[in-house]
């Protein structure tokens, strides 16, 4: 399919300004969504359950809780931006029951929709404005008066208007001032899982902790390690977020760029690329879906311990160490949002 990229001159903010919209969850990407819309003049809602974690956090904001239920009684725009796990259930007795025609249901990844886990009603417009990147980001760049880029899709649209709302929203995210791509469920989520396990989370992290272990095992300071492999991570990834691969090079010595045309494709070789292929294989054909429903059906015993494991490499620790020392490392992101 040709891209099709929206800026802001291409969506209409007023589509939103006659319509109540309902954010159910307020965590990385729902407190960033509610929080733009609100301050883009949109009328918005919180949903969440009694009892939850996130009401005083919404509440400290300003913004109105009420159930999930009732916020999509009252919403004609219900943005679904509870975790995956949670969205066949919650989307099931709370959301489902109380949508009429002519609403909308939007998310910000397809997950749930693209593997089956949930099928609005006809008469409901199903659409997806998907950020690409960490929802603390999205309004961190929103409040800077930039944007995040994102993808909007729409999977149903009896009302015949889903792509102007989805823009609309997209643009209340700062989304438009960016680029906003438009795609479909199937490719949002397909690539979505992809990067995030091959590259952006699961690539990258298990590189820098090898990359780690490598030094430490050899013998150098565990300090200087962090600092050789994570630290300058993001140093070197700015390079490359502003001017590509090419910036880099002409950035880095020409001893590093050696090295790196000559050593990247022995670390990133075929073996790694072929386990990439199979990784994408499993994320289409559903296999990685089911797997992760079912570890969160059953109390996510291995996630779980995995998590665990990751907080107590001994790169955390030191990291947690050097990073308390450096008092520009400002504006963090907490556990908590
Ligand atoms: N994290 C990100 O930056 C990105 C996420 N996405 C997508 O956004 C969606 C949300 O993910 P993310 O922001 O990471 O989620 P988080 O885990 O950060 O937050 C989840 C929020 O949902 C609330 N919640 C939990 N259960 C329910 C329920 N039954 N009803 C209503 N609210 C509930 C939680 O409340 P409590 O505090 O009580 O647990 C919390 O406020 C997912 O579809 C994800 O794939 C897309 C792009 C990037
Ligand atoms: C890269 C992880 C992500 O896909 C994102 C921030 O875009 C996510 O699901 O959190
Ligand atoms: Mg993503
Ligand atoms: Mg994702």
């Amino acid at each position: 399919m040709a891209t099709t990229i929206y800026y802001d001159e291409d969506a209409d903010l007023g589509v939103l300004r006659d319509r109540k919209v309902a954010v159910i969850g307020y965590g990385s990407q729902g407190h960033a969504h509610a929080l733009c819309l609100r301050d883009s003049g949109v009328d918005v809602r919180i949903g969440l359950p009694e009892g939850s974690k996130s009401r005083a956090k919404a509440e400290e904001e300003g913004l109105r809780v009420v159930t999930p239920s009732q916020a999509a009684v009252e919403a004609d725009v219900i943005s679904i931006q509870a975790p995956d796990t949670v969205q066949r259930s919650l989307f099931a007795d709370d959301i489902a029951p109380n949508l009429e025609a002519g609403n909308a249901v939007l998310f910000s990844h397809g997950f749930n929709v693209r593997y089956g886990y949930i099928t609005p009603q006809d008469g409901v417009d199903v659409l997806l404005v998907a950020p690409k990147g960490p929802g603390h980001l999205v309004r961190r760049q929103f409040v800077d008066g930039k944007g995040v880029p994102a993808l909007v899709a729409v999977d149903k649209d009896d009302s015949g208007s889903a792509l102007t709302l989805g823009l609309a929203y997209a643009k209340a995210l700062g989304g438009t001032r960016a680029g906003v791509i438009e795609t479909t469920f199937a490719e949002e989520t397909e690539t979505d899982l992809f990067g995030e396990q091959a590259v952006l989370c699961g690539g990258v992290s298990r590189l820098i902790e090898a990359g780690f272990e490598v030094l430490v095992e050899a013998g150098y300071q565990p300090e200087l390690a962090y600092f050789e492999v994570l630290h300058e991570m993001k140093l070197i990834v700015d390079l490359i977020y502003e001017g590509g691969i090419a910036r880099q090079r002409y950035s880095c010595s020409d001893t590093a760029e050696y090295g790196d045309l000559t050593r990247g494709p022995r670390i990133v070789n075929d073996a790694v690329k072929a386990e990439m292929r199979t990784i994408l294989g499993e994320i289409q054909d559903g296999t990685f879906a089911k797997e992760w429903i079912a570890e969160d059906d059953n109390g996510r015993p291995n996630f779980l311990a995995l998590r665990q494991r990751g907080k107590d490499h001994e790169i955390e620790q030191v990291g947690a160490k050097l990073r308390g020392l450096m008092s520009w490392v400002d504006r963090p992101i907490t556990e908590t949002a």
